[in-house]
Order: structure tokens, then C-alpha cells, then sequence
């Protein structure tokens, strides 16, 4: 990938990830472990996506003295794509307890391989919040692009894409088309398949999380 096309994107790297990584991608790790390790990368992600934050201060006692303490001072909606995202979402509520959580539910049509929307829930205030949209997998990103786009028609400004492993095809369409939106992803792949998988990918994340195969 050029330099140019990496702008606005955090390739999140960690001796972690590069085990946990390698614990998705292999076709014999169970469900649990899969769920397990994709919880520990999603915590991993959480931190630096959420690194921006705006602090507001106010003043606590200690039991010693008084001294200037500090809160998140903005509200967080994190905003998983159907059904994959889940799992990361799982993940961000543990690291941000109090994030609302909207669904914005999609699959791949498997000859087009484009978006079919089926159902989305947004709470109020996307406005203002940071919103993480978040799916493990970034393909030929049309999902994204779908996902990006109904939010900003919402109303959403502040908006950040996270996601497990990203293929240069789906990183290219998201900067050309939402070069506001920073992406912050654990792995960048070689490429697509024929089938517009990642290669070498983990599969189907959402059928790995569910048990669907
Ligand atoms: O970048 P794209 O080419 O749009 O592909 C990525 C999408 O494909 C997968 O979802 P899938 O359709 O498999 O639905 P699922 O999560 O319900 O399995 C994945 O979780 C993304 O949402
Ligand atoms: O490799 C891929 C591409 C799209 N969706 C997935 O779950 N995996
Ligand atoms: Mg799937």
C-alpha cells in the first residue's frame, strides 16, 4: 500500500494482536477461543480509537486533599454492522461501559457481493457522540461505505471505522469516499478472492463467532 493511502488510518500492531491475530485466522481454533481472542484485540482497538477523547476537569477529594480530576466528555455510540460486529462491540462495553450501542443490520448478497440493509436501531444524541461503527471484517468495504453513510445522514460528525482485518480494496473505497473517517484496524491484507474474500483472511467472521458453518 502507498503512504498516501494510509493517511487517517491506525495499523494497530502489538505482539498480542499478532498471537491473537493468528488464533482467528486458524481454521481449527474453536468458537471459544475465536470469541475470546477476538474480545482481547477488540480492547486492544477500543484504546486507540477512542485515544481522542475530549476531558472535561472537575474537583474530587482524595482522603489526603482536593485535587483536579477528569471525566470523558463526550457521549460514545459504538454502532456494530450485523451480525460480525457484535463481537468487537462486546469487547468496547467493557473497555466504555456506559457507550450506547445502535445495530445497523446488513449481509452480503453472495453473487454481487453488495450490502442488503436489513434493520437499523440508532439511539438519539449521534449528533454530537463519537460513533464507532465497528466489523471485524473490511472487504471490498461496500458494507462500510452503506453503514457510513446512513450515520452521517443521521447526523453523525464524528465517526470512526474499526475493524479486525482490512483488505487494500475496502481501505481504498472508505478514503476515497469518507476521507473524514479515521480507520483503525489490527491487520491489512493482501487482497480479495474471487468471492471477495480476504485472503489470507479468517473466513466468515460472523459465521466463526455464531457457529454457523
Ligand atoms: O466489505 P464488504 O465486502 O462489504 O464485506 C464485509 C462484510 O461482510 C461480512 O458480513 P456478512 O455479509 O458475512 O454478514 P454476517 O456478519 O451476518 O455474517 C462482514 O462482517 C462485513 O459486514
Ligand atoms: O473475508 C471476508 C470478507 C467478508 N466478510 C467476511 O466475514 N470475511
Ligand atoms: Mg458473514
Amino acid at each position: 500500500m502507498s503512504q498516501e493511502s494510509l493517511e487517517d488510518l491506525t495499523l494497530v500492531e502489538h505482539p498480542v494482536i499478532s498471537r491473537d491475530l493468528t488464533i482467528l485466522r486458524n481454521k481449527e481454533t474453536n468458537i471459544a477461543e475465536f470469541r475470546q481472542a477476538l474480545k482481547r484485540v477488540g480492547i486492544i482497538l477500543a484504546y486507540h480509537a477512542l485515544k481522542e477523547l475530549p476531558l472535561k476537569e472537575y474537583t474530587i477529594e482524595t482522603p489526603i486533599e482536593k485535587t483536579t480530576g477528569y471525566d470523558i466528555d463526550q457521549e460514545i455510540i459504538v454502532v456494530p454492522i450485523l451480525r460480525a460486529g457484535l463481537g468487537l462491540t462486546d469487547a468496547i462495553i467493557q473497555f466504555i461501559p456506559n457507550a450506547k450501542v445502535g445495530h445497523l443490520g446488513m449481509y452480503r448478497d453472495e453473487e454481487t457481493h453488495e450490502p442488503v440493509d436489513y434493520y437499523s436501531s440508532i439511539p438519539e444524541g449521534v449528533e454530537d457522540a463519537m460513533v464507532l461503527v465497528v466489523d471485524p471484517m473490511l472487504a471490498t468495504g461496500g458494507s462500510a461505505h452503506d453503514a457510513l453513510s446512513f450515520l452521517k445522514k443521521q447526523g453523525a460528525q464524528h465517526l470512526r471505522f474499526v475493524s479486525l482485518i482490512s483488505a487494500p480494496e475496502g481501505i481504498k473505497k472508505l478514503r476515497e469516499l469518507h476521507p473524514d473517517v479515521h480507520i483503525i484496524t489490527s491487520g491489512i491484507d493482501e487482497k480479495l478472492n474471487d468471492d471477495a474474500f480476504i485472503v489470507p483472511g479468517l473466513g466468515d467472521a460472523g459465521d466463526r463467532y455464531f457457529g454457523t458453518v
